[in-house]
């Protein structure tokens, strides 16, 4: 016990190398949207995918956004990471304006995009590979994701041999070796049964309190989102646009026990209530 105690402490120093891309090195992770707009526009339609969204996300922060189906959630979360362009707007982070994806922005999606001829290990040190960081840091930096995800005994396994919950932890912790300062999760758990779902809650929040990301998560469901965040944003269609902020007044310690409190089911009322019109 002692021995991983150390490990992790040693981890907790930055293993990638600090030439200006870590957030050891004073980078924040925060998050500033400002009047964003979105249209798809084509010979013979123009949809407004988004309309004056403006948020912005506090380092270390978890926000979730909530919203009817084709509301914009997926468009706005690629437009921060950098894969698709606004017409509108502007996105910054830490004050750079975001012009294209980013090693400090990881991307987690829903469907389990690991590299299948790659075994788990080989998947999380993909990152650190291509950063150009040694095979002695990176076998460091994959012993400690492989324990935050309690894989350890898989390392050598392909994710054709992994549960879907399995393909989804090294997913994380594929995005979570690069150490971005912000992870940008759409509806990473979607497809996970409903005990598997808790549990990646839970296990995503340890590693939330552990390595101190900003994390923007996008979902369908109102109980991950209260569960999970500290700000959930409601986001409404046609053109989409947000509706409400919602700041979730729950215990930091997001036990089991949180989803009976009356603080808990008054939100989840609320939130419910709002996503029905
Ligand atoms: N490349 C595209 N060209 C034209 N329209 C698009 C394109 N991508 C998305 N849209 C439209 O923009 C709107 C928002 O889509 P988006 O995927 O962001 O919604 P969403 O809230 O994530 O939906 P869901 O919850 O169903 O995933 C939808 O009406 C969709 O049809």
């Amino acid at each position: 016990m002692e021995a991983v105690k150390q490990q992790i402490q040693a981890r907790e120093e930055p293993v990638v190398p600090t030439s200006g891309s870590t957030r050891a090195a004073g980078q924040r992770g925060e998050i500033v949207i400002a009047g964003l707009g979105k249209v798809y526009e084509s010979k013979k339609s123009r949809f407004a995918a988004l309309s004056d969204i403006d948020l912005s996300i506090g380092s270390n922060e978890f926000v979730t956004v909530v919203g009817p189906s084709g509301c914009g959630k997926s468009t706005l979360l690629r437009i921060v990471a950098g894969l698709d362009e606004q017409t509108d707007g502007s996105v910054t982070l830490d004050g750079n304006e975001v012009i294209g994806p980013g090693a400090e922005r990881g991307m987690v999606f829903q469907g389990y995009t690991l590299f299948p001829w790659l075994t788990v290990r080989e998947n999380i040190e993909y990152g650190p590979k291509l950063q150009g960081i040694s095979t002695l840091e990176r076998r460091a930096i994959s012993n400690y994701f492989l324990k935050v995800i309690k894989l350890e005994s898989f390392a050598a396994a392909y994710p054709k041999q992994l549960s879907g919950g399995m393909k989804q932890r090294v997913a994380i912790a594929r995005a979570l070796a690069n150490r971005p300062k912000v992870l940008l999760m759409d509806e990473p758990f979607g497809a996970l049964d409903a005990q598997t779902k808790l549990d990646m809650q839970e296990m995503l929040l340890e590693v939330w309190e552990k390595e101190k990301t900003t994390v923007l998560f996008i979902t369908h469901d109102i109980e991950e989102a209260i569960f999970l965040s500290q700000r959930i944003v409601v986001m409404g269609a046609n053109p989409g646009r947000i509706l409400k902020t919602f700041d979730v007044k729950l215990p930091a310690q997001r036990t089991p026990e949180v989803r009976e409190m009356p603080a808990f089911l008054a939100l989840r009322r609320e939130l419910g209530q709002l996503l029905k019109h």
